[in-house]
């Protein structure tokens, strides 16, 4: 029998990714809080688009309101629930599901911040995997409508991973990448804590520089001042991360050693990481429509995940006894944006003088 699959948080990355796994023939239900968008998949499917005409698509795919979770599930358990909600909303959302799972049922945290333990808070690390939606960029623009904002990546460059927080290769885990290889390149990880503060390195670049200067993530990378800041926003995260343990991945395409020393002022190597931050948007063919999803927050006047990126690697800072300047101002500037004390302008960043 096929398993049930159900997306908490049907936003950009569950609802593409819901949608897709729909589109592919599997047995997703798409779970949402916000009522337009649920009314909307129903009324007239969800419409999946990209950067070529043949990824526009519109999927039939059965969509629920949260009150309507006990009725649908109570008969028919969940076997697979991705979590793809923003971090703080990581805990309730688990709750909601965690009592339809079936017996081998589990959770993934198809997310971005290190929120599998939270999961495993509610269900138990046996029942807990990590999903990494690495190089994808997607936004929920319109009710019923998520746009992919980057180009597919195919054999060249691997857009997803997945992982045991074990860090073992299992049936299950092989399963889930078989199944998400139909969207687009996946891979197994047996270093899913080394992805994911690998990942942290690069939200922490991108989402928060776009989130608090209002510009893409194209303008952010071609502004030398933004540019350099992000490149010391990695460096300090890079340190950090190392100093924790974790194995880190390439980060945008850089080995962490290169982005460190680009943050820290190393000339060679900053012109080295300067240069494939632009070559990255050109390889990865970026919208100019693109932005961060912190920053789609923003413009939204939704709350951020800026508590679980920098301000988290500022937090795990201070517990290796490492100071994360640009990160804790960072944190800060994107708090006053997001509480309208401040626009968010290019000055934001260009005028720290850490
Ligand atoms: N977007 C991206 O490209 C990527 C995102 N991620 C990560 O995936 C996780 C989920 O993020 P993402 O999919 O971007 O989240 P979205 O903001 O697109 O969706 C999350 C929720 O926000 C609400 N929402 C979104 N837009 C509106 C709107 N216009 N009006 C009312 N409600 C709205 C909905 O519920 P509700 O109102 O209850 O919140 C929705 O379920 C996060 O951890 C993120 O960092 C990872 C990789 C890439
Ligand atoms: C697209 C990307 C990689 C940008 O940082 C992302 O993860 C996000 O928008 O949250």
């Amino acid at each position: 029998m096929r398993p049930r699959i159900a997306f908490i948080g049907a936003g950009a990355v569950g609802g593409y990714v819901g949608g897709h796994l729909a589109r592919l023939g599997h047995d997703v239900t798409l779970i949402d809080p916000w009522p337009e968008h649920v009314a909307a998949i129903r009324a007239r499917g969800l419409a999946l688009s990209g950067l070529e005409a043949e990824e526009n698509v519109t999927v039939q795919v059965p969509a629920l309101h949260l009150t309507e979770v006990q009725s649908a599930f109570r008969h028919r358990p969940i076997d697979i629930a991705f979590v793809s909600v923003k971090s703080y909303d990581t805990v309730w959302a688990t709750h909601l599901v965690a009592p339809y799972l079936s017996a081998g049922g589990f959770v993934v945290s198809l997310q971005n911040c290190i929120n599998e333990e939270r999961i495993a808070s509610v269900v138990g690390w046996g029942r807990t995997l990590g999903m990494i939606a690495a190089t994808i960029s997607v936004d929920l623009y319109e009710a019923g409508k998520i746009r992919r904002t980057v180009g597919r990546g195919g054999a060249g460059r691997t857009v997803f991973a997945v992982g045991e927080v074990h860090g073992r290769i299992t049936p299950r885990l092989e399963m889930l990448r078989d199944m998400i290889a139909g969207i687009d390149s996946v891979k197994a990880t047996s270093n899913l804590w080394g992805e994911r503060w690998s990942k942290l390195c690069v939200n922490a670049m991108r989402n928060p520089t776009s989130a608090a200067t209002g510009l893409s993530g194209n303008q952010c990378d071609q502004h030398p001042q933004i540019r350099r800041f992000a490149l010391r926003i990695g460096a300090e995260a890079v340190r950090i991360g190392q100093a924790l343990g974790y194995s880190l991945e390439k980060i945008q395409a850089m080995d962490p050693a290169l982005l460190a020393a680009a943050g820290e002022g190393d000339p060679a190597a900053l012109e080295t990481a300067e240069a494939t931050l632009l070559e990255n948007g050109r390889k990865a063919q970026r919208s100019d429509l693109q932005r961060p999803s912190m920053a789609q927050d923003m413009a939204k006047g939704r709350k951020t995940e800026i508590d679980y990126i920098n301000g988290f690697i500022a937090a795990e800072g201070r517990k290796a006894g490492l100071a994360a300047p640009a990160n804790a101002a960072l944190t800060e500037i994107v708090k006053r944006v997001e509480r309208g004390e401040i626009p968010a302008r290019p000055e934001n960043i260009a005028g720290i003088n850490i």
